[in-house]
């Protein structure tokens, strides 16, 4: 892992982690991988090559030989993914695209192609790592993790009004039951499931504003020295 601090931040799907993540890395001038980035890639690959969510050698190879860039366009501040040749931010951030991450994600020798790629993301001046194993397995040695959560209905919410924000239909009652859906297929999995490590922050975000969020993770980041 080298010798530069990670700070992982783990937890469900709509707990806030992609937004924390970012506001974290922004603040502390730090790295940031966002993993179920690498797993929608390989699903959406998968769609591309006409590879079935079940084809476990196939997904292997996709996820081993990933064609991926991520660059950052001037005056932007989002990053652009491109797979393949292709632009591709927006098609990952679709509901079909995560719930078909979530199906290959549960793939032992896919999480295991994809170890040393995550890994490689640590450099100075330190890494903001989110998913959903990276205290558990990941980066078991990183100097914060924090685990994230929400109840469901919060966690819909959230979703449903990204969606609509986004001038885009949406059925909240649709979202709920797809965010449930994979709770239980990314918490019940046999390998690297969605857990707290045992030495994890948890924080429950339900009722707390996103600023509240990243003032209490700052803060555990300053108790540990890290800024
Ligand atoms: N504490 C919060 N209060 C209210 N809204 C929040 C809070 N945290 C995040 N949000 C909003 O919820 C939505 C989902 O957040 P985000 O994408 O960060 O979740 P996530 O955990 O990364 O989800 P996923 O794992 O599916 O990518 C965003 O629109 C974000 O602005
Ligand atoms: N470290 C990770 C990151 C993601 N996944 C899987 C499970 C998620 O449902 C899916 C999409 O992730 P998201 O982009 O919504 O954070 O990818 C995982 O298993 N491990």
């Amino acid at each position: 892992m080298g010798n530069f601090p990670v700070i992982t931040v783990d937890g469900p799907s709509g707990s806030g982690k992609g937004t924390i993540c970012s506001l974290l890395a922004r603040e502390l001038g730090w790295n940031l991988l966002d993993s179920g980035a690498l797993y929608r890639l390989v699903a959406l690959a998968a769609r591309h090559h006409g590879v079935a969510l079940d084809d476990e050698s196939a997904l292997v190879v996709l996820a081993a030989h990933l064609d991926v860039q991520f660059e950052m366009p001037a005056n932007q501040n989002e990053v652009s993914i491109i797979l393949e040749g292709e632009e591709v931010t927006n098609s990952l951030r679709t509901e079909e695209c995560g719930s078909d991450a979530s199906v290959v994600a549960a793939l032992g020798p896919v999480r295991d192609a994809l170890l040393e790629r995550q890994r490689a993301f640590v450099s100075a001046p330190g890494l903001i790592a989110d998913g959903r194993d990276m205290g558990t397995v990941v980066f078991p040695q990183a100097q914060l993790k924090v685990y994230l959560t929400a109840s469901a209905e919060e966690r819909a919410n959230r979703r449903y009004n990204q969606l609509i924000n986004k001038g885009l239909g949406a059925s909240l009652q649709a979202i709920l039951v797809d965010i449930q859906a994979r709770d239980a297929r990314d918490m019940n999995r046999e390998v690297a499931p969605l857990k707290p490590a045992t030495d994890a922050i948890s924080l429950d975000t339900t009722k707390l504003s996103i600023e509240a969020v990243l003032a209490a993770v700052l803060d555990q980041a300053r108790h540990k020295g890290l800024r």
